[in-house]
């Protein structure tokens, strides 16, 4: 498929169906309708896609198309899943581009007769560049049809169309990587396209493709996407090149107009976002962010100079409204961002009675994750027959790709200790995200991780100001933990999140997607890593489940891996020394280096990583330093008695009684068909039961990877929020929740975080929350006077942990007493 067409541009905005016919693509899935698509003056490629929605319709196998000759025009290729035919009304074999007025039909045919309309969706993409088949992007909506789900295109190339040689084509296949849209190609207007590229935008991401012709067309809309993909352009392009249209129209720029585009936010932060990424994408216009919080003098008067945007939170919104400083009058555009969350903090009364004071005569498009009941009729009250746009559909895998999912089992009291060795391996000395359920618990983690790491917290009991100052010193890297409450799961877009840790389970399974979505984002890769009790393995299940997800269960990183990934970042650290510096220095490395070699610097590194003793041997079971943990094994002929933990003590009682008296717990493994057990025992008593001689048929084995052990607390399915109380409520097992969700669990109740941050509403709504404050998590973590010593293997004065304000360690830089330079 070679060199197409000249690269001209497409007047992206002018898609029309062919006059007369009157029908819609999913009346041409058999019924012999045709649509044309008219660039004028242009040629253009045009794909064709349709759109297999159920698992069966994708897995049947398309035979019958191949070579298939239909009104004269052959399949062009036949990509397996799913089902992509150009047959556009001219000669393939010669061209793959076809004059403006051609007509695009799409047959009825023997593998099409299956297909059943309502879970079929066709529709049309037009490529003015050099694109192959290999090409098709993997979303493309027009301004009648549906996109009902997103197909996985990533990585095709020609070799996969089996059928390319049927056009005489001798070229070899073309593996031109997947083609992106490029902004420079799609009429947009320059000062946009190079305020995009400036900051690296230079092509659409899949959400961003399937809504710009319908948007551009001033359809409304209700989209979807998973995290991170680009949701805020997908409605900013389009109202931007609106809005820059008007404005390279108008003369100059009228002091005190009115705003012509509102998007709602349901927290701040996010509406500081959103209005951040909309302001850098088109500098030219004035863009203001309103939300709670902070005086509203600021806010009113950027309003009265004049704003093309306003970003905001609804309450303040209101507020501004109702005080005659924010007039919407002129709204052409309203963006409802992320609608389900509006309701979930309660903003669903204040969003209506915005909805009702801007002009009937607007485009409004709708982003949510989930469609709860609220969100359904919001879109049937105030958007006109709107166009879903739906890139998860009933994906299985409700995360974005390049997540990788660990999950490790922890006691309450181990995964303290664990924690900041999950971040020195997994993260690398990247940017961690850890996960509490409760402000109280993301205050104390912060603060213990920060002995070792140096570490924030962010939740909604912190100050306005302080919250912003701590997001900017992470996005820019001045420390590299966030240990945060779920509020912050949402919308936040922190650029270089290499890993997530859910230190406590999420309520349910959106708030999972939502939180590991703060990784892996705009295609990057990223790792989360869930932390469950042996009582929550079911629950672990169940995330699965509900997710569409797969964990890959892990143990707590072996002190080798602690110690290399500490000496990696050590050493990356070493090249961020001063080159003057290193001159004060030089002559005595150099003394050192030929009195003791390399030895002399791998004492640097020791000392650097904070690992100037060695390190002390650690239990796997609840990682307390100076215990090892033993696996007993005994061959299941040897004894006929059942294997229990009494009978392990009693077993150590004949074979060194020490052990039998200061043996810790005592785990069963899983696995029925051994007979096996683990154990702790300090350090020198377990190095004198290894040195016994052992009844016949008994092993006794240092462990360094714990198997699967039987649970030892009552099992639970419930998430991080419900009681036992609460679980009499579940609903089957099998229900798929109005979210897309298959869950065993009350979904609808699952809002009440104890924390009310970031939701920028107006004061009198925090008293709601507050009574629910009470109820912290059970987690034992001792805190003040009572904090463990055996904090971790990272809490060893090394590197890390240092205020970043003043450079003392021991404590956070929020708690600086030098605030001066805080940030
Ligand atoms: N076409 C693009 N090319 C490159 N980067 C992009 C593109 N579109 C968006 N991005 C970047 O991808 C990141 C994620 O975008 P965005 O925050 O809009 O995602 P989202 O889908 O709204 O995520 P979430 O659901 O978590 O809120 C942002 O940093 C954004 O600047």
């Amino acid at each position: 498929m070679g060199e197409i067409i000249e690269e001209k541009r497409t007047d992206l905005g002018k898609v029309v169906g062919r006059e007369g016919t009157g029908k819609t693509e999913e009346d041409a899935v058999g019924n012999r309708c045709s649509h044309a698509q008219r660039y004028d003056p242009e040629k253009i490629q045009v794909e064709i896609q349709v759109f297999l929605n159920s698992r069966r319709q994708r897995d049947t196998p398309q035979r019958g198309l191949k070579g298939h000759t239909f009104g004269g025009n052959k399949v062009r290729g036949l990509i397996p899943s799913p089902l992509l035919l150009l047959l556009p009304n001219t000669n393939m074999a010669s061209s793959s581009t076809i004059p403006l007025s051609s007509s695009i039909s799409i047959f009825k045919t023997p593998s099409l007769q299956f297909l059943r309309r309502p879970t079929t969706s066709v529709s049309f993409n037009t490529l003015t560049s050099n694109a192959t088949l290999s090409s098709v992007p993997s979303a493309i909506a027009t301004p009648t049809s549906s996109i009902l789900t997103q197909q996985p295109f990533q990585g095709l190339t020609l070799e996969d169309v089996d059928n390319h040689h049927q056009f005489g084509d001798e070229r070899q296949p073309d593996t031109t990587p997947l083609h992106e849209l490029d902004i420079s190609k799609l009429s947009l207007p320059s000062s946009l396209v190079q305020a995009l590229q400036k900051r690296g935008i230079t092509s659409l991401f899949p959400i961003q493709r399937a809504v710009l012709l319908p948007a551009l067309e001033g359809r409304d809309i209700i989209a979807r996407a998973k995290t991170g993909t680009g949701k805020t352009l997908a409605f900013g392009i389009p109202i931007l090149k609106g809005l820059t249209d008007d404005d390279e129209q108008s003369s100059h720029r009228r002091h005190g107009r009115l705003p012509k585009a509102l998007v709602l936010a349901p927290t701040r932060e996010l509406a500081k976002q959103v209005e951040k990424e909309i302001q850098e994408s088109a500098p030219y216009l004035k863009t203001v962010c309103v939300y709670g919080g902070v005086s509203y003098v600021t806010q009113q008067s950027a309003l009265s100079r004049g704003v093309d945007v306003v970003v905001g939170t609804p309450g303040r919104i209101i507020d501004l409204v109702n005080g005659d400083s924010l007039k919407l009058s002129e709204v052409q555009y309203l963006v409802l961002d992320e609608a389900d969350q509006m309701l979930a903090v309660g903003f669903e009364e204040d969003v209506e009675v915005i909805l009702d004071k801007v002009p009937s005569q607007r485009q409004t498009m709708l982003f949510s994750a989930t469609m709860p009941g609220w969100v359904k009729k919001l879109s049937r009250k105030y958007l006109k027959t709107p166009l879903t746009i739906d890139l998860v559909g009933e994906q299985e895998e409700k995360l974005a790709e390049g997540i990788k999912l660990y999950a490790l089992s922890a006691t309450a009291t181990s995964k303290r200790i664990v924690l900041s060795d999950l971040i020195t391996v997994y993260a690398k000395g990247g940017k961690t995200i850890v996960f509490t359920k409760t402000k109280k618990d993301a205050d104390e983690v912060s603060l213990a991780l920060t002995s070792s790491i140096a570490s924030e917290a962010l939740h909604g009991d912190i100050s306005q100001h302080q919250r912003e100052r701590t997001l900017n010193g992470f996005r820019q890297g001045k420390f590299t933990v966030l240990v945060a409450t779920d509020v912050a799961a949402r919308g936040l877009d922190i650029p270089n999140v290499d890993l997530v840790i859910h230190y406590e389970l999420p309520n349910d399974a959106e708030t999972f997607v939502h939180r590991s979505g703060r990784t892996g984002r705009a295609g990057k890769e990223g790792t989360a890593i869930l932390m469950y009790t042996s009582s929550q393995r079911r629950t672990v299940r169940s995330l699965e489940h509900d997710v569409g997800c797969k964990f890959d269960f892990i143990s707590p990183p072996a002190m080798e891996e602690i110690l290399e990934s500490s000496a990696e970042q050590v050493v990356a650290t070493l090249n961020r020394v001063h080159p003057e510096s290193v001159e004060f220095f030089t002559a005595t490395a150099e003394k050192l280096v030929e009195e003791q070699g390399a030895r002399a610097l791998a004492a640097a590194l020791a000392q650097m990583s904070g690992f100037s003793r060695p390190p002390s041997c650690r239990s796997l079971i609840n990682h307390e330093q100076g215990w090892i943990t033993l696996q007993l094994t005994r061959d299941s002929d040897t004894s006929g008695r059942l294997f229990s933990a009494r009978s392990v003590t009693g077993f150590l009682s004949d074979v060194y009684s020490p052990a039998a008296d200061e043996v810790g717990k005592i785990h069963l493994i899983a696995d029925e068909r051994i007979k096996g057990a683990v154990f702790d025992l300090p350090e020198e008593i377990a190095k004198e039961l290894l040195k016994k001689e052992l009844p016949s048929g008994n092993t006794i084995s240092k462990t360094t990877k714990l198997p699967p052990l039987q649970d030892d607390e009552p099992a639970s399915d419930f998430y991080g929020k419900f009681s036992d109380r609460d679980r009499s409520n579940r609903r089957g097992s099998n229900s798929r929740d109005q979210r897309g969700f298959k869950s065993s669990r009350g979904w609808e109740g699952g809002q009440d975080t104890d924390d009310e941050f970031g939701r920028g509403g107006r004061n009198f709504r925090s008293g709601n929350n507050r009574s629910r404050m009470g109820k912290n998590s059970g987690d034992d973590w001792l805190i003040g006077g009572g904090r463990s010593n055996r904090f971790s293997s990272s809490n060893r004065g090394g590197h890390g942990g240092a205020c970043f304000n003043c450079g003392q360690p021991g404590h956070r830089a929020s708690d600086c007493r030098n605030k001066r330079n805080f940030f």
